[in-house]
């Protein structure tokens, strides 16, 4: 019998070789936002700064080959959206499919690669699997250790049992057979290069996102102190000294905020991310001796440099599904033109937003469809019916757009960060609540 057709997941031990396991966790502590779930943050491949791509990248490609074998598709994958998405105390994910709707329907594998392991980094936050079986349907529990890995079809039953203490940080990637909805000619095309390569050194360095904005708190701290111990850093500093692991589980749940770090914390852990990524081992970087500013500026830099040699050199070998850097990205907006609503949904348990094109008066409204109609364009440049941001690839002007919704309509009931941005055209089929998710749609009126 046919392997695939007989099973539908695997669990892959060691996917991820520990050094990456631990580039992966500083990249997200510098560039995750607030995003995707509540009491979590993400870092996108599409939107984290450009030096944390080789990283990212690498990670991917291991889980595409093991992904492409396991399911006996060779050649036939494209990875669709590359996040790492931490999960703190609180968080959880009710049983659910990762293709459940209309806008995730180009998911077709996924892959969910532990960064962090149950029982030293957090507690709770089983993996499982629902299967069913002669009996009924039942349970398949995993308890997640860094480097290993599930590999599931999208149309899987699977969730994630509530976080009770630490930080739980997964790598997710999900894989389209469509190569038209492959993330690359995101990353490559105008929104990429606004969001991922980014203009000011604040924005190369932690990436585009709102990251700056966000206060501090006790959460993110912890984890920080927590990923650096672990990354065997040299010390520098207090804030880079590891803490004494704490022995006793609090008591219940601890509601959390995810807010990352200020910038001037982010900023030392930037500079020791870089001197752990960049350094040559053995060898003293005379890019130091000119104190942390100067040195870190010339490195990130020089990473930089380094990424943009190699994109073609990627592109070459399969490692970026996309045209060249430069192909124009254009079509025919016209088409488009004549909306006169938009429908902004607020879903209550996903944190987030449907932004469909229209509304809101003339400028915001050609900002808007600026930004739909590039994220709702192909590599072929046709036009894609839903499309969906979240976290930091949301570009902090569309943040403004959504503060500026939130007070004309007063229809949020509760603060929430904007951390989703979903971007649909009016034409497509209203989607039907999945059963998994609850949610509620409000209609906003043209303006006058
Ligand atoms: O982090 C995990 O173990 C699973 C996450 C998941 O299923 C999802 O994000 O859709
Ligand atoms: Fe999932």
């Amino acid at each position: 019998m046919d392997r695939a057709a007989s099973v539908e997941h695997c669990i892959r031990e060691g996917l991820l070789p520990e050094e990456l396991c631990r580039e992966l966790r500083l990249l997200h502590l510098v560039a995750g936002v607030p995003g995707y779930r509540p009491n979590c943050t993400a870092c996108t491949l599409l939107a984290c700064p450009k030096w944390g791509w080789p990283a990212l990248l690498r990670a991917r490609e291991l889980a595409r080959d093991a992904a492409e074998d396991f399911f006996d598709e060779f050649g036939g994958l494209w990875p669709e959206t590359t996040a790492t998405v931490c999960w703190f105390p609180g968080s959880s994910l009710p049983v659910h499919t990762d293709d459940c709707k209309e806008y995730l329907s180009k998911r077709h594998v996924s892959v969910v690669i532990w960064l962090s392991s149950q029982g030293v980094d957090f507690e709770g936050g089983d993996f499982f699997f629902e299967v069913e079986g002669a009996s009924g349907e039942s349970r398949e529990v995993v308890s997640p250790r860094a480097g290993n890995a599930a590999l599931f079809r999208a149309s899987e039953r699977h969730g994630l049992r509530t976080v009770l203490r630490g930080a739980r940080l997964a790598l997710n990637i999900w894989f389209t057979r469509d190569p038209s909805a492959a993330e690359d000619s995101r990353l490559l095309g105008p929104e990429g290069l606004v969001l991922g390569w980014g203009r000011g050194l604040s924005q190369r360095f932690f990436g585009a996102g709102p990251q700056r904005t966000w206060p501090e708190d006790e959460a993110s701290g912890r984890l920080a102190k927590r990923t650096l111990a672990q990354a065997n850093l040299p010390p520098r500093g207090r804030a880079l000294r590891p803490r004494k692991k704490r022995s006793r589980c609090k008591e219940g749940l601890q509601p959390v905020s995810t807010s990352p770090l200020p910038p001037s914390r982010r900023a030392r852990l930037a500079v020791a991310a870089h001197r752990k990524l960049l350094a040559v081992p053995g060898s003293k970087s005379p890019d130091w001796h000119g104190g942390h500013g100067h040195g870190f500026f010339r490195l990130v830099w020089r990473r930089e440099r380094q990424v943009r040699a190699a994109l073609p050199r990627w592109h070459q070998h399969g490692l970026l599904s996309i045209g060249p850097l430069s192909s124009p990205h254009s079509h025919d907006c016209g088409q488009l033109g004549g909306r006169s609503s938009a429908l902004v949904e607020h879903n209550d348990y996903v944190p987030g937003l449907t932004i469909a094109r229209g509304a809101l008066g003339s400028a915001l409204q050609r900002r808007l469809k600026k930004l739909a109609d590039g994220l709702m364009t192909s590599q072929e440049g046709q036009l894609l019916n839903q499309s969906m941001r979240f976290g930091s690839d949301v570009p902090p002007w569309a943040y403004a757009i959504v503060r500026r919704i939130r007070r004309l309509r007063g229809f949020f009931t509760k603060p929430r960060a904007f951390d989703q941005l979903i971007a649909r055209s009016p034409d497509s089929e209203s989607e039907k609540p999945s059963p998994d998710f609850q949610q509620s749609t409000v209609e906003v009126p043209e303006r006058a």
